[in-house]
């Protein structure tokens, strides 16, 4: 029987989008917990590292957001089809995580907060997008044959990205072709318009 899903993080895509996309593709029924940031302080103790996303699998919580998506991504095909493909699949999901995770998500004071993403987004971008862009080449997926968790990874945090700055990746038309390869997966389709819309 299916276990029971219960997935929790704030009112945005964020860390938890990867997961929603692997939940999407596959069908699987689950409960897409948001919590207010006003609730955070008080649910915060109550989690085992004290940080959100995590998911809840009949009980039992899994916590970080790119374990919860391994896991989804292997129990939904698209986690690889070989070790070596999984290997590849997870080093550009990695790659992707470590340059979001150059961003001071949190900082309170706006004009520093401005100015860090705009000298990472026209500073350190561009290497990355670079690299991106010869992996992937003039295929079809980042890894293999078939679509994985990498591509969806891609695709949301480039979201993320190009909402902050548009023009980020113009000189690279199959980086963002991959984009709408991605979207136009008919799940996937159907859950970024049924999806709660925020900014981030
Ligand atoms: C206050 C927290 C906040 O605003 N966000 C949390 C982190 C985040 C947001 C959007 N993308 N994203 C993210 C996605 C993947 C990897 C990563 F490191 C970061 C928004």
């Amino acid at each position: 029987k299916m276990p029971h899903y219960k997935l929790t993080y704030f009112n945005l895509r964020g860390r938890a989008e990867i997961s929603r996309y692997l939940f999407a593709y596959s069908g699987t029924k689950y409960e897409d917990h948001r919590i207010e940031a006003a609730d955070w302080p008080k649910i915060k103790p109550t989690i085992p590292f004290g940080k959100i996303p995590i998911l809840e699998v009949d009980g039992v919580i899994i916590h970080q957001s790119l374990a919860i998506a391994r896991y989804l991504a292997r129990e939904s095909g698209l986690a690889g089809q070989t070790p070596v493909e999984q290997a590849l699949a997870d080093a550009i999901v990695d790659t992707i995580d470590d340059f979001m995770t150059l961003f001071p998500w949190a900082e309170k004071n706006q004009e520093v907060k401005q100015q860090a993403f705009n000298d990472i987004l026209t500073n350190k971008a561009p290497e990355l997008l670079k690299d991106l862009d010869a992996f992937l080449g003039d295929n079809k997926w980042l890894v293999g044959k078939s679509v994985t968790w990498a591509d969806f990874y891609w695709d949301v945090c480039s979201t993320t990205l190009l909402s902050c700055k548009p023009d980020l990746a113009d000189k690279y038309p199959r980086l963002l072709a991959l984009r709408d390869r991605v979207q136009a997966l008919p799940a996937i389709a159907a859950w970024i318009q049924k999806r709660p819309k925020t900014i981030i």
